[in-house]
């Protein structure tokens, strides 16, 4: 079985948790495209819900997929956000912004009454920081706010290499929100929740890629079965189908 045809599998999983008259969000990445696509076949089925994409690429794959579509200046709560993420730890913390789409989808798992992360297994890790942290940055000051990245890790007694995202031209990768990422190489995070606060503080940081205690339940697919991590009353527990 394909990494692909598992992350499809976790889509599927997700998708049942979906009722008609649903809000969802929807996520942004080759796991969370296959979301959309499944959930697009039940809109043309008969299935009534409207979604809030997470990024201008989700946005065109949901329109092609004749799903409706509304915004969080329309609607202020969703009942459902479905993304999938680039590392999951144990505590349903997790590691998010590979494609570059933190922003958008930390706004909307905050507005929604449940995350539901999908995956394949191999995005479980014991502890997070092996996938670069993606830090969303205003581009004016880009000197000072690197500085000031590099101080809040070392107060966190972390440090590795800060690395400035580029796009396929060549020149600095730019989000849906006109800002850059730095891409954070630091191998290991021993305190998440620590080094998430320290960098929320930092002024030309947007966003980053830690979402702490935003997600409630992860769908893991591997080539055993479905593996689902539910958070209840502050504690993950885990289930396979
Ligand atoms: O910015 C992108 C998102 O956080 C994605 O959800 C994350 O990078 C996982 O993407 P994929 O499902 O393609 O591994």
């Amino acid at each position: 079985m394909s990494p692909d045809d598992l992350k499809r599998q976790a889509a599927a999983t997700a998708l049942e948790q979906v009722r008609d008259g649903m809000k969802l969000g929807l996520g942004t990445g080759s796991t969370a495209k296959h979301f959309v696509e499944l959930l697009g076949a039940k809109v043309r089925a008969g299935l009534n819900v409207i979604g809030v994409p997470t990024s201008e690429v989700t946005r065109a794959d949901a329109e092609r997929c004749g799903i409706p579509l509304t915004t969080l200046d329309e609607v202020d709560r969703l009942d459902i956000t479905v993304d999938g993420a680039d590392e999951i730890d144990g505590a349903l913390n997790l590691v998010k912004g590979g494609g570059g789409a933190l922003l958008r989808e930390k706004i909307v798992a905050a507005a929604s009454d449940r995350m539901i992360v999908i995956a394949d297994d191999s995005k479980l890790v014991e502890t997070l920081g092996r996938f670069p942290l993606p830090i969303e940055i205003i581009p004016f000051g880009l000197a000072a706010t690197r500085h000031a990245i590099e101080q809040a890790m070392a107060s966190c007694g972390i440090s590795g290499e800060l690395k400035l995202r580029s796009g396929k031209d060549g020149h600095a990768f730019v989000t849906d929100g006109g800002h850059w990422i730095i891409d954070a190489h630091l191998g290991r995070i021993p305190d998440a929740t620590r080094l998430a606060a320290t960098l929320s503080f930092i002024p030309g940081v947007v966003e980053h890629g830690l979402f702490i205690g935003l997600a409630s339940s992860a769908v893991l697919a591997s080539p055993q079965g479905i593996r689902i991590m539910e958070r209840s009353s502050g504690r993950v527990s885990g289930e396979s189908k």
